[in-house]
């Protein structure tokens, strides 16, 4: 499924545009693109992943051991840069291993999504690989070390709970994906609000040639971005999604201007202007728009309601809104 010279150049079209572009998802499928893209849109939001009302997927506690055992399979590092601008570059850096993850960048993530959780003057997060490649999953001598079903589950156990509080951070994030998402690096692009691609680029459920399912929380984030039907396609063929198939199902937000990834193109410079348009304004505002939208996506929409009314009450009468009223803003 990966596209063509040719179809590439029809996709003209449906490169990242100016802000306010980026709603329109572009071309018609083909006929090849048809049969993924029919069938359902994501259906009614799981309601058990709640934050605060004795779910796991909050700070982390109580994951010693696993961290423990993680740590005895080193290699590589998981590396944040937190700038002026309110956005945070998160680099997945392995290149020797195309940015798998080894034992300690497990444990490094979950370290980097809690300073994070702490940084209340940030706005946005990229996440990109190294070298021009995404993530091809868990480091594979890591997996075969701890194959048994407990140390495996222990490990999954602690990766949702670092990537389901990535996705809540109050902060829109952006996965950059350049060469190969792959497996587990497939996953951590469901974890992000929004995902780039760049030409050439592939996000792939590689998960059934393992004999795997996703188990980081892929699965279920993958069916609340594409829908069941496209979801089951994918994990079921381990599709190859390129960028035009991405954009047609929603799975991808854009697709980068640039030439093939790793050529030099500064495919973070897009990345950043792509995610100013929607980052522009005071912390505490984008901040209780992405709180919003999570409550929305994930609670109950009488309990969804309540907090949407709780985080309306922290910026009502705010310094962004007294400004606002003050300067009487027209939006024509
Ligand atoms: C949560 C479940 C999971 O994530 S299971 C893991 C799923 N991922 C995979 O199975 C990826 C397997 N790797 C590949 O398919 C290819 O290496 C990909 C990523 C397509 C890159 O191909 P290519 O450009 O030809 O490079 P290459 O194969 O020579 O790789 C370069 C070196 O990187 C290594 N590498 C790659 N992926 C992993 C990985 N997941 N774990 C450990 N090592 C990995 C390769 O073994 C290779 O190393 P070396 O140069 O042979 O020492």
């Amino acid at each position: 499924m990966v596209l063509s010279a040719a179809r590439q150049h029809l996709l003209g079209g449906i490169r990242l545009g100016a802000c306010g572009q980026h709603l329109l998802r572009g071309s018609r499928p083909g006929a090849w693109g048809q049969h993924l893209l029919r069938g359902s849109r994501p259906g009614a939001w799981g309601q058990h992943l709640l934050r605060g009302i004795g779910s796991v997927y909050t700070a982390a506690k109580g994951f010693q051991e696993i961290r423990e055992k993680l740590q005895a399979f080193p290699g590589g590092s998981i590396d944040l840069v937190k700038q002026e601008s309110g956005i945070a570059v998160l680099t997945v850096n392995n290149p020797a291993r195309m940015n798998a993850f080894s034992g300690s960048m497990m444990v490094e993530l979950e370290e980097r999504v809690s300073q994070l959780e702490e940084w209340t003057e940030g706005k946005g997060l990229i996440i990109q690989g190294a070298a021009g490649t995404f993530c091809s999953g868990s480091d594979l001598n890591a997996v075969r070390a701890i194959s048994n079903p407990q140390d495996g589950m222990k490990m999954c156990t602690f990766m949702q709970n670092a990537l389901t509080r990535l996705l809540r951070l109050p902060l829109l994030s952006v996965a950059l994906v350049e060469g190969n998402a792959l497996g587990g690096g497939a996953e951590l692009t469901t974890a992000c609000d929004f995902r780039l691609m760049a030409p050439g680029s592939v996000i792939q459920f590689v998960h059934k040639h393992m004999g795997l399912v996703p188990g980081w929380g892929g699965a279920a984030r993958l069916v609340r971005i594409v829908g069941g039907q496209n979801a089951l396609k994918m994990l079921g063929g381990a599709l190859k999604i390129d960028p035009e198939m991405g954009l047609q199902i929603g799975l991808a937000d854009g697709v980068l201007e640039g030439s093939l990834a790793g050529s030099g193109t500064n495919a973070l410079l897009e990345a950043e202007q792509w995610l100013g348009c929607y980052t522009a304004g005071p912390a505490p505002v984008i901040r209780a728009i992405k709180s919003v939208v999570v409550s929305g996506r994930e609670l109950p929409l009488e309990v969804a309601l309540r907090t949407e009314r709780d985080v309306f009450g922290t910026v009502w009468g705010g310094p962004a809104n007294l400004q606002a009223l003050a300067t009487k803003a027209k939006h024509k």
